[in-house]
């Protein structure tokens, strides 16, 4: 009677079109074959073999020749008589909805079935401990195989998990919605681990029917099979089966794809590398690297890490740091997380993607997750595996952003901790670190206000007092003159640059440490910081820097007197009036005759180009103080009167000078006339 029924649905291709034709988006042509024992129990059958009419079938290029003892041998015999079943009426409504629209990715069918597996034979495993009597052929080994036959256009799972009885099956499987997994977690004791078993929604079966309007799950007297989905399926009895389950997928001509090794190992690879059971691909284990995450750290070699983190990068790379982070409160997150030695950004090869997958209990959820960590650290690669998070039923999405965020906060600052540590364990290395990822960091304090102060920690900057050396801003306020309350920087191309500044001179003059901002970046980021602790960071050009100075400066004498003064800088406004708008006689204790004060900050000025690459940029005019003790200031008062040609000169070039120090010359070009004229003065002389 079985064997008619089977050769029934082998033969009326027309029966199984039809079915199909219920199945819009999952055309079924196809059936598949799910083998099982249960506990304790006899004899399974499986098996139905397709009758496929096999459209598409040369277009496939045949895969790798598998050896015939690569396979999983199809040796089962159904020796009973079948029984037709009707799926649930709520199941019939929904199967639908899973088959057509739960998975945005088909592939993850085959993902279900081995996380299937693995909570079967997690459930053989518990009964060892607590029923062994019940668990028959015991020295099986926990093995998830699955084989790929591009030939017939099938792929096989099977598993020595517990299996399911008749009654288990149609439970399991004839209801959607019902998760023996989940029953099977409420059942074990509030002492016991439960992250082990993955299935929890009673859904992640149904995804095969993406692929076959058939599945034909064959237990021990009960084949569960021939079923649309939509309507029946039969169960009958077998024979010649061993302990677990077996699917077997007869695949559609759209789905071929998961006949061929190549296709399904990547498949494998990217979901299940994880899961806790060897997984043998045609005879092949596939899943060899261990979650690393999960194990003891006194457990893990550098070595190991290298080789995670070399597998996670899908680079030869070595990490510079690894952070091995897990918590129970308030959630539970087990982590690891992986700085590399450089990254490709600096070479303008693109943003990185966010390197850091998400893993429920082992399984991928999302590779490359957004969201998990922020987007400034995108350079590390890791992994994030958190049963709490709360998955939908296609564990596609994240169901609650509030908790995403948490978990992210926790992960971010025990991140950066771990950086601080590692800065005061081997500052050379730490160094060397954020000199190639420094960037990163300063676009955190721009664009993540949460965490810019604790970012600031990590920070490092050259300084005027020690060429080739950086320093936090930590160090450089612990060496801060007690009469020094702000932070002081000044924004140069180079260190030479800096040292002659004529804003960073009376600094040098007081002995006071100021940062040497050389990447066009750091001012906007300083800025944007604000403090470091109590402490305000101020550029050395600006209004606290020049209050500053005027309360820690010794009154000195002038050499002119006021009346001399006001008469020179009412000249200087008159003749240079173009480019001046005040002239003031300068409080700051500089070397050069004259200074610009309270101007534009060159750094925003270039950014503002970069911003408007076309604009021509115009200078306004500024105010510049003079140095009325400086030697040409003073032989300029004195000729200015009988000189006149000459003093304007040498007045426009002393305005230009101060103006190219405050970084406001947009083309040194212009000076050029003016400089031959001068230099064809001197030599007239
Ligand atoms: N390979 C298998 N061996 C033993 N039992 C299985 C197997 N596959 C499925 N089952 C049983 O069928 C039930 C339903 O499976 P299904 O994949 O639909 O959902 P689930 O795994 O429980 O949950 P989820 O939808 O979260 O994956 C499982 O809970 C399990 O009891």
């Amino acid at each position: 009677m079985f064997q008619r029924s089977l050769k029934l649905f082998n033969n009326n291709s027309n029966r199984l079109l039809l079915r199909s034709n219920n199945f819009k988006s999952i055309n079924g042509q196809n059936s598949g074959v799910l083998v099982q024992k249960g506990l304790n129990q006899k004899r399974l059958f499986s098996t139905q073999q397709q009758a496929n009419q096999v459209e598409a079938e040369d277009e496939i290029a045949p895969d790798e020749v598998i050896k015939a003892e690569e396979k999983i041998q199809e040796n089962e015999r159904v020796i009973g008589l079948s029984e037709k079943l009707n799926f649930q009426t709520e199941t019939q409504k929904i199967l639908h909805i899973v088959a057509e629209s739960l998975y945005t990715e088909k592939e993850v069918f085959i993902r279900e079935l081995i996380s299937n597996s693995s909570d079967a034979m997690e459930k053989v495993r518990h009964a060892q401990l607590t029923k062994p009597e019940l668990i028959e052929e015991g020295s099986i080994p926990f093995e998830i195989k699955i084989s790929t036959d591009d030939d017939k256009k099938t792929l096989i799972i099977q598993d020595s998990g517990i299996g399911m009885t008749k009654e288990e099956m149609i439970k399991n499987l004839g209801n959607i919605g019902y998760s023996g997994s989940s029953e099977f977690l409420k059942k074990l004791g509030e002492s016991q681990d439960k992250s082990s078993i993955i299935g929890q929604f009673g859904v992640g079966f149904y995804s095969c029917f993406m692929f076959t309007p058939n599945l034909l799950p064959l237990v021990q007297r009960v084949i569960f099979g021939e079923s649309d989905g939509s309507g029946s399926y039969t169960i009958s009895e077998a024979d010649n089966v061993s302990r677990g389950t077996k699917i077997i997928i007869h695949l559609k001509p759209n789905s071929y794809e998961y006949s061929k090794k190549s296709t399904v190992e990547n498949i494998i690879k990217k979901y299940s590398s994880f899961v806790g059971f060897p997984i043998l691909l045609n005879g092949t284990a596939v899943n060899t690297i261990r979650p690393l995450w999960t194990l003891n750290k006194n457990a893990i070699t550098e070595e190991d890490h290298k080789q995670f983190f070399q597998y996670l990068s899908k680079s030869y790379d070595t990490p510079s740091y690894h952070i091995h982070f897990s918590t129970d409160t308030p959630l539970s997150i087990r982590s690891i997380f992986y700085v590399p030695s450089q990254h490709m950004e600096k070479y303008g090869m693109g943003k990185m993607e966010p390197g850091v997958s998400l893993f429920s209990r082992k399984v991928l959820i999302q590779q490359k997750a957004k969201g998990i960590l922020p987007d400034w650290l995108r350079f590390i690669r890791g992994v994030v595996d958190s049963e709490d998070i709360p998955l939908n039923v296609s564990r596609e999405h994240l169901q609650d952003n509030g908790l995403i965020q948490r978990i992210s906060s926790v992960l971010v600052k025990r991140i950066l901790k771990n950086l601080s540590e590692e800065a005061k364990k081997d500052p050379a290395k730490y160094n060397n670190f954020i000199k190639e990822f420094g960037g990163f960091f300063k676009e955190g304090i721009i664009t993540d206000f949460k965490w810019k102060d604790d970012i600031s920690k990590l920070l490092r900057f050259e300084t005027s007092d020690k060429a080739d050396e950086i320093c936090s801003l930590e160090e450089y306020v612990s060496r801060m003159k007690p009469n020094q309350d702000h932070i002081f920087f000044v924004s140069v191309p180079n260190r030479t640059v800096g040292q002659l500044s004529p804003y960073y001179e009376p600094f040098k003059l007081k002995g006071i440490e100021v940062l040497f901002l050389y990447n066009q970046v750091d001012e906007f980021v300083l800025s944007q910081l604000g403090y470091f602790g109590d402490k305000k960071i101020v550029s050395v050009e600006s209004k606290e820097a020049e209050e500053f100075l005027l309360s820690n400066q010794e009154k000195k004498d002038q050499t002119l007197s006021q009346a001399d003064i006001d008469k020179f800088l009412s000249w200087v406004q008159e003749v240079a009036g173009e480019k001046v708008s005040t002239a003031k006689a300068t409080t700051r204790e500089i070397s050069s005759p004259a200074i610009v004060i309270d101007h534009e900050s060159a750094t925003f000025r270039r950014m503002y180009k970069m911003l408007e690459p076309g604009k021509a940029m115009e200078t306004t005019k500024q105010q510049v103080e003079f140095n009325m003790n400086n030697p040409i200031i003073l032989k300029l008062h004195q000729q200015k009167d009988s000189n006149p040609l000459v003093a304007k000169l040498v007045i426009d070039q002393i305005v230009d000078n101060a103006f190219a120090s405050a970084g406001l010359i947009e083309d040194n070009r212009e000076m050029i006339p003016r400089i031959n004229q001068l230099l064809e003065t001197v030599l007239n002389k």
